[in-house]
């Protein structure tokens, strides 16, 4: 048994990882808690959409060196929107255990703004016993050096046309801007895919967007050491002036969340994307399978496909990861054949052509 570092009345510090689709927060994470020294993590982990599952991340917690105490993983809606129906019950019933964990680990999604989550740190159940360690925002250094902010520029543009009273920011843009505005940390990531000139370039441009002696890190598959991690003790949670998002132009009324205790500013722009899981049938080999997430990746909107699915004559399901123009596949031995693909997308992508490709849609449960 670990033993508890933390000193009686010292608050339980919270790490918030955030970052666009895909840029690479489970596998920071994963690389996080496979050097934990033993440090009693919990992690709590948010999916857009209905997607109960992040198969890679489970499996690297089956291993024996994985730290995380506990895994629980949110699926209501996005955690910004359902702070107060899911997350703060989560931390009342982390908190309430004989044995707290010493440190929190929060993935959101890659859709989720930062601050509201932030803001629920000064909730009264959780302030007197927990604080925000540090807002790790991860970013894709591969599609930034491309010039692509979201990981799909050409439907970027294509949500543009199709919105003439479009007058400022699109809404993947603020999110970025916003996640980058409350980072403690930014980690450029994907560094192995781009050139050490590119990588500084990217670097300069993104220094305008954060705030100041706000460090920015490179990384490969998101490893860091645990120090440049953890410890950064910035409670955050009492420096939100700082870190405000958007002010967003559009007013959506009619659209009621949950998150009532904070102000109006928690406006966000989920609306604006839809998530969707297909049952796929087995495919013959993985490069048909590799093929078809590519042509259902150059749909238009279409911005990140992951999952688990079968291939014919082999017994491990095969993971699929897709983001902008990289598929991954590979094959995981023990890991679930769940025949299951997760599509993320711009509002009104065209599922059917990507169904065509794919599969079909799932039965509502
Ligand atoms: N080449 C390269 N690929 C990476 C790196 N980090 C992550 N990836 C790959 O990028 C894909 C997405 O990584 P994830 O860690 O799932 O990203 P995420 O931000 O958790 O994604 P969402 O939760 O869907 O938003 C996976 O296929 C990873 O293997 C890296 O540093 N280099």
């Amino acid at each position: 048994m670990t033993t508890q570092n933390l000193q009686p009345g010292q608050k339980i510090p919270a790490t918030i990882v955030t970052g666009f689709l895909g840029a690479g927060k489970t596998t920071l994470i994963r690389n996080l808690l496979q050097n934990a020294n033993g440090k009693r993590i919990a992690l709590i982990v948010n999916e857009f959409g209905d997607m109960g599952f992040d198969g890679s991340l489970v499996n690297g917690c089956a291993d024996p060196d994985c730290a995380a105490e506990e895994v629980v993983e949110l699926t209501n809606g996005c955690i910004c929107c359902t702070v107060a129906d899911d997350f703060l019950p989560t931390m009342e019933m982390l908190l309430s255990r004989e044995t707290p964990p010493e440190h929190i680990v929060i993935e959101t999604s890659g859709l989720a703004l930062p601050q509201p989550l932030v803001r629920a740190f000064s909730w009264p159940s959780v302030k007197t016993r927990v604080t925000v360690d540090g807002v790790v925002t991860v970013l894709d250094a591969a599609a930034l050096a491309e010039g692509r902010i979201a990981l799909d520029e050409e439907a970027l543009e294509a949500q543009r046309a199709a919105d003439e009273a479009l007058d400022h920011e699109s809404p993947v843009e603020e999110l970025f801007q916003d996640q980058l505005r409350c980072a403690d940390l930014v980690v450029l990531n994907k560094a192995d895919l781009v050139a050490a000139d590119t990588l500084k370039s990217v670097e300069s441009g993104i220094q305008a967007e954060i705030r100041p002696a706000v460090h920015i890190v490179s990384s490969e598959n998101g490893t860091l050491p645990i120090e440049v991690l953890l410890g950064r003790q910035s409670a955050a949670e009492d420096d939100m002036a700082a870190r405000h998002e958007h002010h967003h132009h559009h007013h959506d009324d009619d659209h009621e969340d949950h998150d009532d205790h904070h102000n109006h500013h928690d406006h966000h722009h989920h609306d604006d994307f839809e998530s969707h899981v297909l049952e796929v049938p087995a495919f013959d080999a993985l490069k048909t399978a590799e093929t078809k997430v590519l042509e259902a990746m150059a749909l238009k909107g279409v911005l990140r496909i992951k999952g688990a699915i079968r291939i014919e004559g082999k017994s491990a399901p095969a993971m699929v990861q897709a983001v902008g123009p990289r598929v991954e596949t590979w094959f995981a031995a023990g890991a679930e054949s769940s025949g299951r693909l997760v599509v993320i997308g711009l509002k009104g992508f065209d599922l059917e052509a990507v169904s065509a490709l794919l599969g079909t849609l799932r039965a509502a449960a």
